[in-house]
């Protein structure tokens, strides 16, 4: 794969990945030969370590450009103050077994007991509207979403220090040893997959702003990239 970026900016994959900021700033649409502009809609899928930014990034990217976050399912009861349609659609068991043997999900597994799930219908529904999509997920789920998925593109989004994320987990006090280890083994997986992404995107302490114009970026070139193959869900 191409790489991109000067300057220490955000990479293409391939190799060895500096990550930082995007070299240059983009120009118009690029065109194909045929002279027609290439403005496709988007799927982007973002995963990173536990507690990196990930929600506070997809919220500024709603704000700002109307992308489509992608909600997933879980027969799960709702904690807290989670609520339906925004942090998982809350369904029945039976609905959600039903909605299995129907192959409604693009993906689902069982998670320390609970079913969850992404819906075909939350990327390609907005995908048919035109609209831009982004999966908010962790490393397993990306390594799911490489395979199932065409046209999208991978972000890492990472903090500026790894020895800092393990330190927040391990000094957060509020885990029981197992806990923490399964945490940390995470963290470990999530660091170990940062080649297979396209981007890795730093998002620095006080300076989400700056993480958050950087994917703003990368959208709009990838959207604008004649040689990226149209988003689709593949089978
Ligand atoms: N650049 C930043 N500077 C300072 N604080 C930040 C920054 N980005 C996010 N935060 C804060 O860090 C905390 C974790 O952020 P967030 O919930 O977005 O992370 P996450 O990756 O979605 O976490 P999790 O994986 O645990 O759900 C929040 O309190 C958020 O406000």
């Amino acid at each position: 794969m191409p790489r991109r970026g000067r300057d220490g900016g955000a990479r293409r994959c391939g190799g060895r990945l500096v990550p930082g900021v995007l070299g240059r700033p983009a120009g118009g649409h690029l065109r194909r030969g045929d002279g027609a502009v290439s403005e496709k809609p988007l799927v982007v899928v973002l995963h990173g370590p536990s507690g990196v930014g990930k929600d506070s990034v997809i919220a500024e990217l709603k704000k700002r450009l109307g992308i489509h976050r992608a909600t997933s399912s879980t027969n799960r009861a709702p904690r807290g103050d989670e609520r339906h349609g925004v942090d998982y659609y809350f369904i029945s068991d039976a609905e959600f077994r039903q909605k299995i043997a129907n192959g409604e999900f693009a993906e689902w597994a069982e998670v320390y007991g609970d079913l969850k799930g992404l819906e075909r219908s939350e990327i390609e529904g907005p995908l048919a509207e035109g609209r831009d999509v982004i999966i908010r997920t962790d490393v397993q789920g990306a390594r799911t979403w490489r395979k199932k998925l065409e046209g999208a593109v991978f972000i890492f989004l990472m903090a500026e220090d790894r020895e800092a994320l393990r330190a927040q987990l391990v000094g957060r006090g509020s885990e029981d040893a197992e806990s923490l280890a399964r945490r940390i083994a995470a963290l470990e997986d999530e660091l170990d997959d940062i080649e297979n992404n396209d981007y890795v995107v730093i998002n620095r302490h006080g300076r989400l702003e700056e993480a958050v114009n950087e994917i703003a970026e990368i959208i709009r070139r990838e959207k604008a990239n004649p040689n990226r193959p149209p988003a689709r869900l593949i089978g």
